[in-house]
Parts: C-alpha cells; sequence; structure tokens
C-alpha cells in the first residue's frame, strides 16, 4: 500500500507537474473536513485520511481547520502517522514549532520561492509612501486630480537611509534593489551576516537602526522574539517624518503605537501589506490617506505562487521517498532522526 499525503490547502499552479511527481509513489488525498474535530477524528481507523503519513499546507486550509497550533499538533500526533508538515509559504508562524519539536513532526517551508515578489512590494511600497503614488493614483481615480496630494509633503528616495531589521533572503534583496538609487543601506540582524556587500553597514541593535533610518523596513519572521518588536519606544526613536515598511508579519509592529504616530505625525506613512489579524483591517488605518496599504499579495506573483508549490512538494516528496526532505525550519533542524517513514 502506498502511503498517504493529505492536501490541506489546493495546488493550483502545477497540476500538471504534480501528478507526475507523485504518480506511483504515494496516494494524493484531498482535505474533506470542514472543522478541526472532523480533521482530527479522520486520521483514525476507517476514517477518510487514514494511514497518512505527510501533511501539504497552506494558510488558507486555517479557514477550515484552524491554525496548526499546540493543541492542534498533539492531537495529530496522538491520532495519526503524520511525521511532516511542508508548509507552502516561508512564513510559518502558523504551525507550531515548538510542539511539532515534542512530537517529532517536522515542517518544512518554502524560504527561497517569494524573495523576488516581496523583496519588489517593498520596493513599492517604499517609493509610494515618500511620493505618495498611492494617494495620487487614488485621487485621480475618485475625479479630483491631484487634491488632496501635497509635492511640498512628498520626497525623493534618493540619499535617504533605509534600515533594513532582518538581513535574510528578502531583506537582502530589497537592499540590493534599493542601493541602485542610491539609498544609504544599513542593517540589524541577530547576526551579523557573512558575505553581505559592503555596502550594507551593520549596526548593532534595533534602536540604532531607528536613530538613523529614514525608513524602516521589517523582514524578520514572527516568532516569540519578534513579536511586537517594534513599539512605541522603537517607533518614537525613528526621526520625526519617518516611513515604516512592513511586508513581513503585522504582529511584529505594536499597531497601536503605529496608529498614534500616524495620528500626531511622527510618521509620515507607513506601507503595509501585512496586519495583526488578517483579513481585518484596523478601519482607522484607511483614514491616513498617504499610507500605502496593500492586501497581503506581496509573495504573490504567477512565478512565485509556482516555485512556491514545487518547492513545498519536492519537500513531501522527499520525505516519502526517503524519509526526510529539504528546507526544514530552523527552529527543528536539530534532533533530526524521529520523523521517518522508512
Ligand atoms: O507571506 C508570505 C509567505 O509566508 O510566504
Amino acid at each position: 500500500m502506498l502511503p498517504r499525503v493529505l492536501l490541506c490547502g489546493e495546488i493550483e499552479y502545477v497540476q500538471d507537474e504534480f501528478k507526475e511527481m507523485f504518480h506511483g509513489i504515494a496516494e494524493v488525498i484531498h482535505l474533506v473536513s470542514e472543522s478541526r474535530s472532523h480533521f482530527l477524528a479522520s486520521f483514525g481507523p476507517d476514517g477518510p485520511y487514514e494511514g497518512t503519513v505527510a501533511l501539504y499546507r497552506r494558510n488558507t486550509s486555517s479557514k477550515l481547520i484552524g491554525k496548526f497550533d499546540a493543541p492542534l499538533i498533539h492531537a495529530l500526533a496522538d491520532t495519526s502517522k503524520v511525521r511532516w508538515i511542508a508548509q507552502n509559504g516561508s512564513g510559518y508562524d502558523e504551525i507550531d514549532v515548538q510542539a511539532c519539536k515534542e512530537r517529532g513532526i517536522l515542517v518544512s517551508n518554502t524560504p527561497r520561492a517569494n524573495e523576488d515578489a516581496t523583496a519588489t512590494t517593498t520596493l513599492y511600497l517604499m517609493i509610494s509612501c515618500l511620493r505618495q503614488f498611492s494617494m495620487a493614483e487614488r485621487s485621480l481615480r475618485s475625479g479630483t486630480w491631484k487634491t488632496p496630494c501635497n509635492a511640498a509633503q512628498t520626497h525623493d528616495v534618493t540619499g535617504r537611509t533605509l534600515g533594513i531589521f532582518g538581513l535574510g533572503r528578502i531583506g537582502l534583496r530589497f537592499a540590493r534593489l534599493a542601493h541602485a538609487f542610491p539609498m544609504r543601506i544599513i542593517y540589524f540582524s541577530r547576526r551579523k551576516a557573512e558575505s553581505v556587500p559592503d555596502w550594507c553597514e551593520y549596526v548593532s541593535s534595533v534602536e540604532e537602526l531607528c536613530k538613523q533610518a529614514d525608513v524602516l523596513s521589517l523582514h524578520v519572521p514572527l516568532n516569540q522574539s519578534t513579536a511586537g518588536m517594534i513599539g512605541e519606544k522603537e517607533i518614537r526613536t525613528l526621526r520625526r517624518g519617518s516611513v515604516l515598511l512592513n511586508t513581513s508579519r503585522g504582529r511584529i509592529v505594536d499597531q497601536e503605537a503605529m496608529i498614534r504616530a500616524l495620528e500626531d505625525d511622527h510618521l509620515s506613512s507607513v506601507g503595509l501589506d501585512v496586519y495583526p489579524d488578517e483579513p481585518h483591517v484596523d478601519p482607522r488605518l484607511l483614514t491616513f490617506p498617504q499610507c500605502t496599504l496593500l492586501p497581503h499579495i506581496g509573495g504573490e506573483s504567477a512565478e512565485s505562487w509556482r516555485t512556491r508549490e514545487l518547492q513545498a512538494l519536492g519537500n513531501l516528496k522527499a520525505f516519502v521517498l526517503g524519509g526526510i526532505g529539504e528546507d526544514i525550519v530552523p527552529e527543528l533542524k536539530t534532533g533530526i532522526g524521529n520523523s521517518t517513514i522508512l
């Protein structure tokens, strides 16, 4: 009998490759649950997911079965043989990786897939916030031509200082794009990055980053240590008139502190692709016309979606064939060995 893999979320862009990839090596089954309780009960004897060893997961599955929080992971470990979760996406904050670690379940993500799409989205937000392009397009479309745009409140990008928090793949790609203006690029990361261009200056703290940046851009994953990390103190350390960009995760910023800073003009604008409670957007954000707000589409292009699906499915296939896939998330890279179906 072939091992079973369960798709928690659809395959949209690589249907043909996908059938080929799993032909003869696994039985692919689809999510039929519309509740968490049905999902968890379905791995038992004669349940629709009996014998499943690995999951493909998209965040869209949360609408049906909820996030993969600790209770779900523990219940999954108790009731199923699942030992691998292949997340489609670079962010995996909807999966409790500590619980996965405790229960010997490995998690992979797709870290290279949306680097370009997310970096270019951040570039767009930065230009739009400094030049008020999003506001200008809205004024044209609403028939008021340039009103209420005000050139005196817009700024050239060239020559300004960009502070990047988190110089991973996306942060570095964005740094390279912004350097072309040129801008001065400074960054802070948990560790001073190796082999970064010499024009990318390391600063030793978030505080120092905020002190020097005209534009602060966030490129760290959401986890316990980054949640709320950009709060009142950090925002007030930025110079008056600075711009804040977030294409990472909404919860990294204290939204209340950010809104207060927009209300009293400490921040001139924010460019956001992410929000703490998506798809809900705090209505107060909509009252600042100079801000550019996108609906979490940063990593979404036809190319990045194809790559994401291929990478996630590739990790799933490698696990089925060899008991281990690639792109294991950093928190789970140590202590590998329990998660094999061989
Ligand atoms: O938000 C996008 C991702 O997690 O890849």
